[in-house]
């Protein structure tokens, strides 16, 4: 068993639904005792680590296996002397095989089991006590019914902890979305502690999984490993690539890659002021590390005094696209469709946000021009920077239709125009033709405001300057911008400028 934590840094497997049935059924054959044994005792085994002094412990179980590895926790902690009480949703004959024989179990072993709310407990419960949510896995297909919903909201409203078994109740394993619709306390348990089984699923980290998880702890119930053949492809893995940014002495400026940002249509063109998104670009790539950074504002004939120093600025036509890595977009405006054709041409290597995006998606030539770049000689490389809403406008699909299958979406995206995709959000997913997808787990809400995705694609254009490919460069930035999030202080507001700055 191990938590999984943004920093871990052995690879993570994630498994969507149906791979982790076609996993169940490839161990359940060889696993003696049965995956349900294993999971109920790993699932006690947290409990006790969770809640050593707890007086009362509540497992509320629902009516298929998920339900079964609760009670096999319960019959457990039962006979390890903790006070347990299980309620039951439904009826135990109906349950299946492997949870009616744990329900045998608990019964032959003294374990309370009723078939309602224990009231007066759920009152008693302190924040020393433990509640945990057994009702449904990942067989749960549909908003969870009315009663469901009234043992949903006592657990969420009880003063105990919450430890969630696989899957918080509610939650959606493949997508993170909430069945029922939106995240109220009725419609998903709010858990502090997740243990998933078998294998990570991607719901767990993205959309409200990240809300309602907690902690999350993996337990993949095969203790000598399991054989190769057994274990089906991963649907993705947690991304891990945390930046080198350690540089040699023996290096120059030239050394480490020369970035362009080309965008920040300024007011006076048609009336949106975007200057700010390019200027957010070129900081993060210099604090990312790239040798020389090159600010090129759309349609602006006068210098920028809000920049940095650091940075040099020219107009368009002065830049040698062959030579350069190329940020294109942040705060394009429509002025980024003037420049787009010799972008998407002659870019050494690019990494395309926003408006660029935009532009792209209203126009099947320039999505041919960004296709090709992956077939010339040298194969240049490219990132697009999608949010949900600019993801779909490419796909020809909703924001909605985007987050019901994050996976799906950016896996599409990145086989239809050939390049690296990152998909941003609550759990960004990084796809590449040929590699394997990732979600990236660090980062938080503090990164739901403007300009950060502009940090990211300069940032993103540091790392490629810097001589990583595509994907490594995608997986890196993500990974780093998140972290900066992570670590920054509670007391002090995030913004966009000052992330640009503080990328470490
Ligand atoms: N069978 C096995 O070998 C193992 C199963 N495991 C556990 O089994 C779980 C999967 O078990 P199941 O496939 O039985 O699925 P679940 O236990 O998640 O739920 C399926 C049952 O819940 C009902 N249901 C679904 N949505 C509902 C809703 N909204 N309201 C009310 N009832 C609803 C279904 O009709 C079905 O009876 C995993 O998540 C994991 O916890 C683990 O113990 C690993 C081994
Ligand atoms: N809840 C969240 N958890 C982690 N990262 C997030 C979250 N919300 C937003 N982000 C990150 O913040 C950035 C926002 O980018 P974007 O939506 O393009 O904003 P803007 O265009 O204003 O810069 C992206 O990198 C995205 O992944
Ligand atoms: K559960």
């Amino acid at each position: 068993m191990r938590r999984l934590t943004p920093t871990v840094s052995e690879p993570v497997a994630v498994l969507r639904k149906a791979g982790v049935r076609a996993q169940e059924r490839a161990l359940q054959a060889l696993s003696t005792p049965s995956l349900m044994t294993l999971a109920g005792l790993s699932s006690a085994h947290l409990a006790l680590a969770l809640a050593p002094h707890a007086r009362r412990i509540w497992v509320a179980a629902g009516p298929g296996n998920n339900g079964g590895d609760g009670l096999q926790a319960a019959c457990h902690l039962h006979q390890w002397g903790m006070r347990v009480q299980v309620s039951l949703m439904g009826s135990p004959e109906q349950l299946p095989t492997d949870a009616r024989a744990a329900w045998q179990n608990a019964l032959r072993a003294g374990v309370p089991i009723h078939s309602s709310l224990p009231h007066a407990w759920l009152q008693e419960m302190t924040d020393q006590d433990l509640c945990i949510d057994a009702l449904l896995g990942i067989g749960s297909d549909r908003p969870p019914s009315d009663v469901m919903q009234d043992w949903i909201e006592q657990m969420n409203q009880c003063a105990a902890p919450i430890l969630a078994l696989d899957v918080p109740t509610g939650l959606d394993a493949d997508s993170g979305q909430i069945l029922g619709g939106s995240p109220t306390r009725r419609h998903v348990v709010h858990a502090d502690t997740t243990l998933t089984l078998l294998a990570a699923k991607p719901g767990l980290f993205m959309g409200h999984g990240r809300d309602v998880c907690g902690n999350i702890w993996l337990d993949t119930l095969t203790r000598a490993g399991p054989a190769n053949s057994l274990v089906p492809p991963a649907d993705a893995w947690l991304n891990t690539a945390k930046p080198n940014t350690k540089k040699t002495h023996a290096s120059h400026k030239g050394s480490h890659g020369d970035v362009a940002i080309v965008g920040g249509e300024p007011m006076a063109l048609h009336g949106m002021g975007m200057t700010g998104a390019a200027v957010l670009a070129a900081q993060a790539a210099l604090h990312g590390g790239a040798g020389r950074v090159i600010l090129s504002l759309l349609g602006a004939p006068a210098e920028n005094t809000l920049a940095a120093p650091d940075l040099m600025q020219r107009p368009f036509h002065r830049l040698d696209l062959t030579q350069l890595t190329v940020v294109a977009g942040c705060g394009g405006g429509q002025a980024i469709a003037t420049v787009l054709g010799d972008i998407l041409l002659h870019s050494a290597r690019l990494v395309l946000d926003a408006d660029g995006l935009n532009a792209v998606a209203a126009n099947p030539d320039w999505q041919a021009l960004l296709r090709s770049r992956s077939e010339t000689p040298d194969q240049r490389a490219t990132v697009i920077t999608p949010h949900p809403l600019e993801a779909a406008r490419l796909l020809g699909s909703t924001a909605q239709e985007v987050q019901q299958d994050r996976l799906q979406a950016a896996q599409a995206l990145s086989a239809q125009l050939q390049c690296t995709v990152i998909l941003k959000g609550s759990g960004s997913v990084i796809a590449s033709p040929g590699e394997p997808t990732r979600i990236n787990t660090s980062g938080n809400g503090r990164l739901a405001i403007g300009g950060t995705g502009d940090v990211l694609a300069g940032l993103t254009g540091s790392r490629l300057a810097q001589g990583q490919s595509a994907h490594e460069a995608a997986c890196t930035a993500a990974w780093q911008h998140g972290n900066a999030a992570d670590h920054w202080p509670s007391n002090d507001a995030l913004t966009a400028s000052r992330l640009a700055e503080r990328l470490h």
